[in-house]
């Protein structure tokens, strides 16, 4: 195998970066979506998603996560602890006020590149990656936690994929982050009913590691889960995965354009447009009753 090839193949952010003209500025120092703290004794990176009060991923959000990310590879991290900072609430999942009422095209297009970026960057990062599900992560939520190497999660929360009651279609390449995950009928069953499964019912299929019952124990199992690799040379771990996961990575990056545009089509089908509309009143609703 040739690994030189290989490494340029994997170096992540400039080939994909330059091939759709889009670079990487921080798009909201001031607010502060994603918070850093790296542990100088161990090496260990825990990034937290804090868009209050839900963290619904706008485009904003995406752009900061890969600014985040190409900055853990460039101080080789040990391993990265992916978290939310908001109260019982991993993540929502998209933003929906980015896909609802009628995005522009122009506004969803870079939306979807920095979406599809930002899973490039988590799904083949170079350093080991936990995601600590600590509050519900429903859709989107879940692709980030199923896009990590090892999952924790919190007790008495929801996890899934429920874009089909939503309207939505998940793309291949979130179904193959899932495929990787859970064997062949769950993943589908879970994606064609859309059911968010409790804590329990996660564990219990395989869709999360391990339970915890607080942070600290999370970062405790997390370091558990870093040292196990605290033998194996940085890089052949990394081309290791990167190899491991090549199929699923090319199948975007080989699509990437065509993706955002069929993506963009079924958004803006009137019928997509109705069914997304009346789910999203009804979660303002709930609140009324
Ligand atoms: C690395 C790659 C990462 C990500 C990949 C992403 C996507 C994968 C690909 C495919 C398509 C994905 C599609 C989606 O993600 S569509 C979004 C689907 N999300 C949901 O269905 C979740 C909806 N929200 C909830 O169920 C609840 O809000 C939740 C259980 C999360 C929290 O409940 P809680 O009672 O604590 O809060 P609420 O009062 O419900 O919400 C507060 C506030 O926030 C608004 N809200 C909630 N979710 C969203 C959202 N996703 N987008 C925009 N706004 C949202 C909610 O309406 C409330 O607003 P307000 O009433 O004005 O206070």
């Amino acid at each position: 195998m040739n690994f030189s090839r290989l490494i340029k193949n994997c170096s992540i952010p400039s080939r994909w970066l330059l091939a759709n003209n889009i670079r990487y500025q921080s798009s909201s120092a001031a607010q502060n979506l994603i918070q850093v703290d790296i542990n100088e004794e161990t090496g260990v990176s825990v990034v937290s998603l804090n868009r209050k009060p839900v963290n619904s991923l706008s485009l904003e959000l995406f752009k900061d996560f890969c600014g985040v990310m190409d900055d853990l590879e460039r101080e080789k991290v040990r391993g990265m602890v992916l978290k939310s900072s908001c109260d019982n609430v991993f993540s929502s999942g998209l933003d929906i006020t980015e896909l609802y009422p009628n995005p522009s095209e122009e506004r969803f297009e870079a939306f979807w590149l920095w979406f599809q970026e930002s899973w490039l960057k988590l799904y083949a990062s170079s350093f080991p990656t936990v995601a600590f599900v600590n509050g519900h992560a429903p859709a989107g939520g879940c692709v980030f936690a199923i896009s990590c190497e090892y999952r924790l999660m919190l007790p008495y929360y929801k996890i899934g994929l429920n874009e089909a009651p939503v309207g939505i279609v998940a793309t291949e390449w979130v179904m193959n982050s899932l495929r990787a995950v859970l064997p062949g009928k769950n993943a589908e069953r879970l994606l064609t009913s859309g059911r968010l499964l409790d804590t329990q019912e996660a564990f219990d299929i395989g869709l999360i590691d391990q339970i915890v019952n607080n942070e600290e124990e999370a970062m405790a199992r997390s370091e558990e889960f870093f040292a196990t690799f605290d033998n194996v040379p940085k890089l052949a771990r990394a081309l290791t995965k990167q190899v491991y996961r090549k199929n699923d990575l090319n199948q975007l990056i080989k699509n990437r354009s065509s993706d955002a545009k069929q993506f963009l089509n079924h958004i803006l089908r009137p019928e997509t447009q109705k069914i997304i509309g009346s789910y999203f009143k009804s979660l303002k609703d709930r609140k009324k009753d």
